[in-house]
């Protein structure tokens, strides 16, 4: 555990860093090694893969020192897993930290301040609950081609706009779809998640409006290179983006997308039954 994760008036909180992965072969190895090696120098205790891949990922992850779960084996009784959301969701009863820390496992060139840039506004501020990834996104285009500000169409077309007629206290918040995030574990388990893609925006407004602004922060990332979906498959996730902020926006909490019910619900649920 890192010295300045413990203050003298809070108990010493353990660190699970979680990376979702769906076939990120060429990536998953210098990304587990990074965090393996925050684990061993003891910055995080667990580092863990919850994996569906047909690529050979589980595999490489196991090999570079993580613990790797198959997704689809995480709390079955839910049935197929519908995407990065819910398969968050589901590493959410196997994660044993205080602190959860969730990385994608596709970028390309992972620096541990990846995970200790999301821990150190915990770390300066007691109050500080969910830490939401900031970075600067190039975008690689055909040929190799990079634009030093291009990354994050979605980011900068659907949600942030969005966000700032909706929401403008988040209007801040400089990647609001990051998959980086550091979280109290109490806090996420309190939270419901979207099945897909919508999974961050959710959980940031969510928190939000739990917690208050106070809560919540930005970490500093540096930069992030990953790879990018096409177009039509983008459109999907700005169309599940745009219903989880305007869900948000009509009513209080109202969600018609399907979602997973908080964690901790679960736990209720199961003493009253
Ligand atoms: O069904 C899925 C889809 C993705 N992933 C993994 O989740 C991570 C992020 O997915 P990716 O497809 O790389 O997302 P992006 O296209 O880069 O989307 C960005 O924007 C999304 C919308 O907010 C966020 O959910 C992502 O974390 C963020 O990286 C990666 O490790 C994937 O392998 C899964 O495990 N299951
Ligand atoms: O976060 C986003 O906006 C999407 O993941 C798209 O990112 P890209 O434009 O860098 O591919």
């Amino acid at each position: 555990m890192h010295e300045a994760l413990r203050t003298p008036s809070r108990p010493r909180r353990t660190v699970s860093v979680c990376l979702p992965a769906r076939d990120e072969a060429p990536t998953i190895t210098a990304m587990v090694r990074m965090c393996v090696d925050l684990r061993d120098a003891g910055v995080v205790d667990e580092v863990v893969v919850v994996d569906e891949s047909s690529d050979g990922t589980a595999s490489l992850a196991a090999r570079a020192g993580a613990r790797v779960h198959r997704q689809s084996e995480l709390m079955p009784e839910y049935g197929p897993v519908a995407g990065k959301g819910d398969a968050m969701w589901r590493a959410l009863s196997v994660l044993a930290g205080d602190i959860v820390v969730f990385v994608d496992a596709d970028t390309t060139d992972p620096a541990p301040r990846l995970v200790t840039g999301l821990l150190a506004p915990m770390q300066h501020d007691a109050r500080v609950r969910f830490v939401k990834g900031r970075y600067r996104r190039p975008f690689t285009g055909a040929g190799g081609h990079v634009t030093p500000h291009g990354g994050g169409r979605v980011t900068e077309l659907t949600a942030r706009p969005l966000l700032r007629r909706c929401f403008p206290e988040l209007a801040a918040i400089r990647q609001p779809l990051a998959g980086e995030i550091a979280v109290d574990r109490d806090l996420l388990c309190a939270l419901p998640f979207h099945l897909d893609y919508a999974v961050d925006v959710g959980l940031l407004i969510d928190a939000w409006r739990t917690c208050g602004a106070d809560a919540l922060a930005q970490g500093d990332l540096g930069v992030r290179r990953n790879r990018h979906q096409p177009l039509d498959a983008l459109h999907v996730m700005a169309c599940a983006v745009t219903d989880a902020i305007l869900d948000r926006a009509a009513g209080e909490g109202a969600a018609a997308a399907p979602m997973r019910p908080p964690m901790a619900a679960l736990a209720t649920a199961e003493v009253a039954a």
